[in-house]
């Protein structure tokens, strides 16, 4: 989000000299250090703060750590409230916002809001550009803030008072009192209605009026997200990746609530994975690159919506799953659109399951799993040369025992001459760090672990090991399930990877399926039927057409080689039920592999009751943090999340006005709550009005909301405001008239995108 803090006086503008302006950069660098430092320090007591991999030492703050000074003690601080909470939150200086140095003053109109605000939702009302709505909000913000939270004494705070304050002007652009003052005496009924609602509290209600679309699909807000996907493609595509991780969050949170009344142990030792090999060969105490990030994540004792749930692989999973109806084709695709289909896919969903195996009854075939050959190259190289090798590639670490070393050519991989000739028609010249090393790895026939960052090249390193052994294997037989098994998070990675098997695939003469929720289940049905020696898949559609047809559409009896990609994501989204229940209808001696990018101590313990004497394979430190960033963590209650965002961003932008901020919420309302912030700040921003003024050396006057005799707006209709602007020139006017508009257009479009969401309002352009 970028968005400049709105200043009174405009700092001059730089020379043309250069090094004037290096001069100001370097300012406002240090400036903006400055501010970093400072708010490092402010948030100690109560602040995780967390860097990369130079700070793995940090004692992280304690878990209900909260903000700066300037903020009150945790539980104070839960009071803060945009909404309609009680105003008791204190601080240390009870003063009103820091005086705003510029003609706009906050104190003054936070003052006045507080102390008139029917007036001041009047005063809304009467100025004709904005909507009574988006307005009225403002004020009650204003009022709220001024009122309830004295932490607007900080000059932090200057930057949300600002942004809200100055929407009680936005209609004169702050340059005309007399028309805002004269509004003030026109109440509005719509006004009255809101008038003891805080903005938050306002935006909420509005959503909260809007259609429920999940009641009978109970698929959660992401269902929303996906609304017209899901529409178009029916009702037969049983779950979105989205809805099944949804589905998936509520079964681990189900599970952890079930492990908590020790109700899943009775049930007894789990069957459905492996945990023979718990302790592996892996250095368990070799635990010295722990990620700060992880270690303040893991010390949690805070309640987090939609934390992470409790992962212990099995232990609460009930013994024998049933076997459920059986799910015909012809059920599948009678699905329609109407009621009854929806209460049918709701059935369907509860039924959803795959029967345990004995593997102690299974007959399975032997299989190979160990390819690799070891380059006379490779063999005569010393553990000094060895070292030499892993660090120049990135800094290689290994942990297990018996690792090869790593390839560093194509040709020393035993691939086949059939793989190596893809290899060279991509135009691979030599494998990646991850892939030097994963490679020899798994072609030995190892469970092997991969931990890499984006775009390293993971893929590769799985897939090729996975279609040698596949060719090692007899040809499907008309009802086999694939050999290869690939699971991801997501439908976007799972194509992904079918789209990188394909030339592999042509070479070899192989086939491969893609399976993802949300896309119609039947086609996905025929094509497993046809058969395919590779199935990538996201874990609850492998599941739902596992248990399709009572289990007649594919099944897992010849999978030997099983690919976890993005566990960690996977894990994230709470897929650890399905991936369980995978792991454990696969015959115990197959291959399993993992990669990822990150590996948070709860995926390794997971992984590790998965993996058999697992390597594990690091490329480029266990951090994904950049040693010279520095991430700063603070745990808030929901209520005083937005108004902290918004003190934040006051700070950042009071000392750095082009200072760009990304935001990542979890929900859709969520980033819409936000778009109608910066929407605010878009239209009302001085900052932006003034230079445009500045650039142009044109001046403005409201004059107000004048309307010739009949031509006054009809009722219910908004008023429009109309300004004068005065130049030297019609093009200087024009350029001025052409920027001005622009800068409502995109205040206009961002509210009107956020208005399309939920019904708060739209700003006119006049
Ligand atoms: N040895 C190689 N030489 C050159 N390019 C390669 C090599 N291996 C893979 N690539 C290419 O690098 C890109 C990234 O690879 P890939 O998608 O496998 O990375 P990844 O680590 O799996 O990423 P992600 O985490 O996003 O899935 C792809 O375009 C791939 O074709």
């Amino acid at each position: 989000m970028k968005s400049s803090s709105v200043k009174g006086n405009e700092s001059p503008r730089p020379t043309a000299a250069d090094d004037a302006a290096e001069e100001a950069k370097k300012a406002k660098l240090a400036k903006v250090e400055a501010w970093k430092k400072q708010l490092a320090e402010k948030n100690k007591p109560g602040t995780a703060k967390t860097s990369g991999p130079a700070a793995p030492g940090v004692k992280l703050g304690n878990s209900t750590g909260l903000g700066s000074p300037a903020l009150p003690s945790p539980a104070v601080a839960s009071n803060i409230n945009l909404g309609s909470s009680p105003p008791i939150v204190k601080d240390k200086k009870p003063a009103s916002p820091a005086p705003y140095a510029g003609k706009f003053d906050p104190k003054a109109i936070a003052k006045r809001a507080a102390a008139k605000l029917e007036k001041s939702r009047a005063a809304l009302d009467g100025n004709a550009v904005l909507p009574k709505s988006a307005t009225e909000a403002s004020v009650k913000t204003i009022a709220s803030l001024a009122n309830k939270s004295k932490v607007a004494s900080t000059s932090s705070w200057k930057g949300a008072v600002n942004s809200v304050s100055n929407n009680a002007k936005i209609s004169v652009f702050g340059l005309s009192k007399v028309a805002a003052e004269k509004s003030l005496d026109k109440p509005s009924s719509a006004n009255k209605s809101a008038a003891n609602l805080g903005e938050d509290e306002e935006i909420s209600r509005r959503l909260e009026k809007l259609p429920d679309l999940s009641d009978a699909v109970a698929t959660g807000d992401t269902a929303l997200a996906n609304g017209a996907d899901e529409q178009d493609e029916g009702v037969d595509d049983i779950r979105s990746d989205e809805e099944e991780a949804e589905a998936a969050r509520e079964a681990a949170q189900k599970r952890a609530q079930a492990e908590q009344d020790d109700v899943a142990m009775a049930e007894g030792e789990d069957t459905a994975v492996r945990s023979a090999n718990v302790s592996g060969d892996v250095d368990m105490a070799d635990e010295d690159e722990v990620d700060p990030l992880d270690a303040f994540m893991n010390d949690l004792t805070v309640p987090v919506d939609n934390a992470m749930p409790n992962l212990a692989i099995g232990k609460s999973e009930k013994k024998g799953a049933q076997v459920f109806n059986s799910d015909d084709e012809g059920d599948l695709d009678a699905v329609g659109n109407g009621t009854d289909d929806i209460m049918a896919m709701a059935a369907k969903r509860k039924r959803k399951d795959i029967p345990a195996v004995n593997h102690a009854k299974m007959q399975y075939e032997p299989f190979r799993k160990a390819f690799y050959t070891e380059p006379i190259e490779l063999a005569e190289m010393t553990a000094e040369d060895l070292d030499i090798l892993r660090s120049d590639m990135d800094n290689i670490t290994v942990r297990g025992k018996d690792a090869p070393k790593p390839i560093f050519k194509w040709s020393q991989g035993s691939f086949g001459a059939q793989i190596s000739d893809v290899l060279s028609e991509m135009g691979y010249e030599k494998p990646t760090p991850i892939q030097s090393q994963t490679l020899p790895a798994i072609m030995s026939g190892r469970d092997t672990i991969g931990i890499a960052k984006t775009g390293s090249g993971k893929t590769v390193a799985y897939l090729l090991p996975m279609f040698r052994h596949i060719k090692d294997q007899p040809p499907l037989d008309k009802l086999d399930g694939p050999i290869g098994l690939i699971l991801a998070p997501t439908r976007e990675l799972a194509t992904q990877i079918h789209r990188d098997c394909k030339p592999y695939l042509k070479a070899l003469n192989l086939r491969a399926v893609c399976a993802y929720g949300g896309a119609p289940i039947k086609d996905q049905i025929a094509e497993l039927k046809r058969g395919a020696e590779v199935v990538v898949a996201t874990p609850g559609r492998i599941i739902d057409l596992l248990a399709a047809n009572s289990g007649r559409v594919t099944n897992l009896k010849r999978v030997t080689y099983i690919v976890l990609d993005e566990a960690d994501r996977m894990y994230d989204m709470g897929f650890e039920p399905q991936i369980s229940k995978l792991l454990g209808n696969i015959r115990p001696d197959r291959q399993t592999v993992c990669f990822s990018a990150t590996f948070p101590p709860k995926l390794e313990s997971l992984a590790r009751k998965a993996l058999t004497r697992p390597l594990e394979i690091l490329v480029g430190g266990r951090s994904v943090v950049a040693a010279e960033i520095t991430q700063i963590i603070e745990v808030r209650t929901e209520d005083t999340k937005s108004h902290r965002m918004l003190q934040l961003l006051g700070e950042l932008h009071d000392v750095d006005e082009d200072a760009r901020s990304l935001i990542f919420v979890e929900r859709q309302e969520t980033a819409d709550k936000l778009l109608m912030f910066k929407a605010r700040w878009a239209v009302t921003n001085r900052t932006n009005v003034a230079k445009i003024l500045d650039s142009s050396g044109t001046s403005i006057t409201s004059k107000g909301v004048f309307y010739d005799k009949g031509k006054e707006p009809g009722t219910g209709e908004q008023p429009k405001l109309y300004i004068l602007v005065e130049g030297d020139t019609e093009v200087a006017v024009q350029s001025a008239m052409t920027d001005l508009t622009r800068l409502l257009k995109e205040g206009a479009l961002a509210a009107m995108e956020a208005d399309n969401k939920a019904p708060v309002g739209r700003y006119s352009v006049v």
